[in-house]
């Protein structure tokens, strides 16, 4: 595997953003493959002196141009280069493995090789661990760099079948002639045995979220750099961002997009929305678009089983005080979410819906139900109606799962959002009945239990609402539960 071309050295020493973005183009239109290592490095070292205090070793100067980024030396990527180079030559003995394509015994070697190099213990969650630049100089990765990291050795042997398998909380590998074989390569999690060199299980964890119901982002190279300029990680410290590193990190998620690279990776289309809502740069898109776009992405490309580009334009529309179409987001993301069993390893997502139900609708309750206007959101069936969806969505993600999902600390914020919504609001909506049916994932031909979009009258509010008939619905049984006892109440 070649190092650098004559045209990427010509463009050192890099002194500025839009530098790092021509070495990045160069390195994405050439005819040969983009070098994973080498960019990762470059971007990694980049992020590491303008976001961790001690300017670990590449002689850093004090920036002497007025542009925002230190001198970054050819020398010093190409020493980084050539250590990660031998690294994996070193360990790895060609004979033992016939080309063309990797095997799983090649593709565990590797993974075993970075395994073993890194530091015996250290905060796996910190910041800064997702780069060859930190495997290199610190000895340090977290676990999507793990897995990166072993897509990047294959790459320096040869191996252009391996790539990288992404879900929404976990990475893994796919490699073989058709493309067919899977291997975990890294960690998941906290005090998890590790599996690494098994393939994606088709157990109970292939039903968890963990592994999106066998629909993960299969990258190609160039979404792989799509994958290493979403893992910048601007972050200085827990309130603020280095700005040049956001600013880097956008105009390299442009460059993607521009190229197309960002078509079927739902997260990266959100990562650039949430950087172009905090610095809109002129003539691109609004934020809006990319999130909508992720939204497309994930329902066109991976049966829409991905619940993050929900949350993604969910969290969006709460910071811009929309709170009717952020519970239709929040709706949505949870119409995701119920077709899966909860297990241990889906904490992340977990959290996630928490947050939302017990800090975010809350919160909207509360600014909400301070004022009277007859525009309130508590005076519209269709936001009660996307309510009721989203804790559905909960309850029925809890059904037939090993792990239980809802707890009382639920129940109260539960409560106390429907209750807040009039009986006359509450009547309006119309429960669609679906079958019932035992197994999850033939509901999500059946269409929604709340069908929010099936009206027949105009109603005072503009929107159009059939009078609720007596038909029973089989929503979860707590949800009817507590309609029940709302209009009892009232
Ligand atoms: C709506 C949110 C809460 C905001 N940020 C979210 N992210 C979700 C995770 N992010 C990601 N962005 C691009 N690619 C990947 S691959 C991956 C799994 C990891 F194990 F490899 C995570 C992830 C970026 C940040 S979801």
């Amino acid at each position: 595997m070649a190092g650098f071309r004559e045209i990427d050295k010509a463009l050192f020493p890099i002194k500025n953003i839009p530098t790092v973005v021509h070495l990045f183009k160069n390195q994405l239109e050439n005819s040969t493959e983009p070098n994973l290592a080498l960019l990762s490095i470059v971007v990694g070292a980049i992020e590491n002196s303008l976001t961790c205090r001690s300017n670990i070793s590449f002689q850093i100067s004090e920036p002497v141009e007025p542009s925002s980024l230190p001198i970054l030396e050819l020398q010093a990527v190409e020493e980084m280069y050539s250590k990660f180079h031998n690294i994996i030559k070193g360990a790895v003995d060609l004979k033992n493995y016939a080309k063309p394509f990797a095997t799983r015994d090649l593709v565990k070697k590797v993974s075993d090789v970075i395994w073993n190099s890194l530091t015996r213990s250290y905060y796996k969650d910190r910041a800064h661990l997702q780069s060859l630049y930190s495997y290199l100089n610190g000895s340090k990765l977290d676990c999507f760099g793990v897995a990166f990291a072993v897509v990047a050795g294959c790459q320096v042997l040869g191996f252009s079948d391996v790539h990288l398998a992404l879900s929404e909380d976990h990475a893994w590998v796919v490699f073989g002639e058709y493309s067919n074989q899977t291997a975990e390569v890294t960690w998941h999690g906290k005090g998890n045995e590790d599996k690494r060199g098994q393939e994606i299980g088709r157990g109970v964890s292939a039903r968890s979220w963990l592994y999106v119901n066998n629909k993960p982002v299969i990258c190609t190279r160039h979404m792989e750099v799509a994958a290493l300029v979403s893992a910048i990680n601007p972050s200085l410290n827990a309130t603020h961002d280095a700005f040049e590193v956001g600013l880097l990190q956008q105009e390299l998620l442009w460059l993607l997009y521009d190229l197309g690279h960002l078509k079927k990776y739902p997260m990266a289309l959100g990562n650039l929305g949430d950087l172009e809502e905090i610095a809109p740069k002129d003539g691109r898109v609004q934020c809006i678009s990319l999130f909508n776009e992720a939204i497309q992405s994930a329902r066109s490309y991976y049966n829409n089983q991905h619940v993050y580009p929900y949350t993604y334009q969910g969290g969006y529309f709460y910071r811009h005080k929309m709170y009717k179409e952020a519970f239709e987001s929040w709706a949505n993301a949870s119409d995701v979410i119920r077709l899966y069993n909860y297990s241990r390893d889906d904490e992340e997502i977990y959290k996630e819906f928490l947050e939302i139900a017990n800090e975010l609708i809350p919160h909207i309750m509360k600014v909400e139900s301070s004022g009277f206007s007859s525009n309130s959101i508590l005076k519209k069936p269709e936001c009660f109606a996307n309510l009721l969806r989203f804790y559905d969505g909960i309850c029925q993600w809890e059904e037939g799962s090993a792990t239980p999902v809802l707890h009382i600390g639920w129940a109260k914020p539960l409560v106390n959002t429907i209750s807040k919504f009039d009986s006359d609001v509450r009547a309006q909506v119309n429960i669609i009945c679906a079958d019932s049916d035992e197994d999850k994932h033939s509901k999500e031909t059946n269409g929604n239990f709340f069908n929010n979009n099936n009206y027949e009258k105009e109603n005072t509010a503009g929107a159009k609402f059939e009078e609720k008939d007596q038909s029973t619905s089989n929503v979860h049984p707590s949800i009817e539960a507590l309609t029940a006892a709302c209009s009892e109440k009232l």
